[in-house]
């Protein structure tokens, strides 16, 4: 319990923390306030219950009618107060739920938190980072408003109805048990706290292990959906390989799970429900039914009844705030859990236990060194070593080998990005631009694929149609300002490489490195796209992983992982 508390502690700082701190403090306190007026609202109807059926006990006629006027005064005031609350309420939400996004985007591309948190490169994995920072964010912030505003207001309520009800029951309840005349004066106050004291530990026994299980189905929706979203990037192999059946057996298992925690889910909902839905549907009528022995005996009118019925139920009611919100407060809990997972995660982004991280990375000079580096994987598996490696301003080269040696790896090593190893790299300064296999289609638009990561405002149209149509790819220029997906339909692969391509002549870099950046091309387009490269940037310093001898690059060293790993002269 003390655990989630202090979940929602630290996400409720975050949240209220930044420029709008105060503003959100600000609001916060008015809405409270409104939430204030709503009890004294209540008073007054229940004040206004009496006087209406004083009023029809005694046949009073004008007064009765002056009370149904006064009844809809108090209504047209207290629901206008009530609308512009949950109006502030929701403004202050989304106030709230912007500086918690900001803060989560923020620590999810710090330190690359994105690309380490991934499962096999952490030892604390995030699952499903997009539910948490798209959809917990926002119902956490939700939560949070409703359920501390109502748990403040309910406490209020509690002790200005229980006021009311103890200056309305000043009579007790006589009765003889076993013998001995018992008298327990303002029974009605008592009745009141042991009902829902009984009540609220009869919720929490039944209802305990909701929480996980709502956890639970939060988390099998997401991955539902990862799957889903998996055959759409991948359709192309999907259906290239008949893949629709095994594919359509990773959903419904995948569904499956939903449906087994949803039936966990409702059968402990049933149970709970079997407890909380007749209690819901009596907490009206029983303080009613409980002071008729009153009523009955002349200690009580009928106005003072149905005064004392209103005061009963509101006092039950706000002590029952906790059986009503049972399933919220669950859902609140596992949203900060999950929501404080990805906070904690990145905060530390600690690497893979046991694993050497003694790489020696330096960004200057003009020259590319290697020296003595050895290569791991997340699991502690030493890759081959890499040889001496010294690349002056302009080369070019080939990084060759067999499949699994760790070209990849190296290229990432090189960028600054594997963590796993030992050795020194020296890069040169300067701009780097790295081409993988494919385009990076998440862009918003063709124009952003060939200038991403650079806003493709900054790049006039002239030199994006100009790139296009060296790549031979001038059919695609009137569709620059196109969605990324929809610009690229179509493509090949090697069409989709030669956006890539474009996207490096466009960026004009200090350093380029490829990884199998051309693989998809014939030789002929291979040797034709390498060259252009050459000759577009002759100063840059090429550094190209590829399976066949990029010829066109007119490469000057060649670096030969694997087995007898060597560099050779180019
Ligand atoms: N996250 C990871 N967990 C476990 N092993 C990994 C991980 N990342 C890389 N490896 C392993 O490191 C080795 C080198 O991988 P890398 O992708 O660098 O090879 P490569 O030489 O580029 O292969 P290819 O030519 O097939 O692209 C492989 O055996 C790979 O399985």
């Amino acid at each position: 319990m003390l655990i989630i508390l202090k979940r929602i502690w630290r996400l409720t700082l975050l949240a209220f923390s930044g420029r709008a701190k105060w503003r959100g403090l600000g609001l916060y306190g008015v809405v409270l306030a409104l939430q204030f007026v709503g009890v004294w609202f209540g008073v007054q109807l229940i004040n206004q219950n009496r006087a209406f059926y004083d009023a029809l006990e005694q046949m009073n006629a004008p007064e009765a009618l002056k009370q149904i006027g006064v009844f809809f005064f108090i209504i047209s005031i207290s629901a206008s107060s009530f609308l512009i609350g949950t109006w502030l309420q929701e403004n202050l939400q989304m106030m709230l739920r912007t500086r918690l996004t900001e803060l989560a985007l923020e620590r999810w591309m710090a330190g690359r938190a994105y690309w380490h948190l991934r499962a096999g490169y952490s030892p604390n994995p995030v699952d499903n980072p997009d539910q948490r920072i798209a959809e917990d964010s926002n119902n956490f912030n939700e939560l949070l408003l409703y359920l501390t505003l109502g748990f403040i207001s309910s406490i209020v309520s509690l002790f200005t109805f229980v006021a009311v009800l103890w200056g309305l029951s000043d009579f007790a309840l006589s009765f003889t048990l076993f013998g001995f005349d018992v008298v327990i004066p303002r029974y009605m106050v008592w009745t009141a706290f042991i009902y829902v004291a009984l009540s609220t530990w009869i919720t929490h026994m039944l209802g305990g292990r909701l929480k996980s299980r709502y956890f639970m189905q939060e988390r099998r929706e997401a991955d539902f959906r990862h799957a889903l979203m998996q055959l759409r990037e991948n359709a192309e192999i999907v259906a290239r390989a008949g893949g629709e059946e095994a594919e359509h057996r990773r959903m419904a298992d995948r569904f499956r799970a939903i449906q087994k925690n949803w039936r966990m889910v409702i059968n402990q909902q049933l149970i709970l429900g079997l407890f909380t839905r007749p209690y819901n549907q009596t907490v009206l009528r029983i303080p009613t039914f409980l002071s008729t022995p009153a009523y009955f005996a002349g200690n009580v009118t009928l106005g003072g009844m149905m005064a004392m019925a209103s005061a009963f139920s509101q006092v039950t009611t706000t002590l029952s705030w906790f059986i009503f919100q049972y399933r919220r407060l669950a859902e609140f809990a596992a949203v900060s859990e999950r929501l404080d997972g990805l906070f904690a995660a990145t905060r530390d982004l600690a690497p893979m236990p046991d694993v050497p991280r003694a790489i020696t990375h330096r960004v200057e000079g003009t020259d590319l060194i290697l020296r003595g580096v050895q290569l791991f994987t997340p699991k502690g598996e030493a890759l081959r070593p890499v040889p001496f490696l010294h690349l002056g301003a302009g080369a070019r080269v080939w990084i060759c080998g067999p499949s699994g040696q760790g070209k990849s790896t190296l290229l990432a090593a090189i960028s600054g990005l594997w963590p796993y190893g030992a050795g020194d790299i020296t890069r040169p300064k300067g701009k780097l631009c790295f081409l993988p296999q494919g385009p990076f289609t998440a862009a918003d638009s063709l124009a952003g694929m060939l200038t991403y990561p650079d806003d493709p405002a900054d790049t006039d149209a002239a030199a994006l149609a100009a790139a296009l149509t060296a790549v031979g790819l001038s059919d695609r220029i009137s569709m620059l300002e196109t969605g990324g997906a929809q610009s690229i339909a179509g493509l090949s692969q090697g069409e989709q490489q030669r956006i890539a391509i474009a996207r490096a002549l466009l960026a004009q870099p200090d350093v380029l490195i490829m990884d199998e950046a051309t693989s998809a091309l014939d030789p002929v387009a291979e040797r034709q796209m390498l060259s252009m490269i050459r000759q577009h940037l002759p100063q840059a310093m090429v550094i190209c992983v590829a399976h066949r001898a990029p010829t066109g690059l007119d490469i000057t060293q060649t670096l030969a992982l694997g087995e007898g790993g060597r560099e050779l002269a180019g």
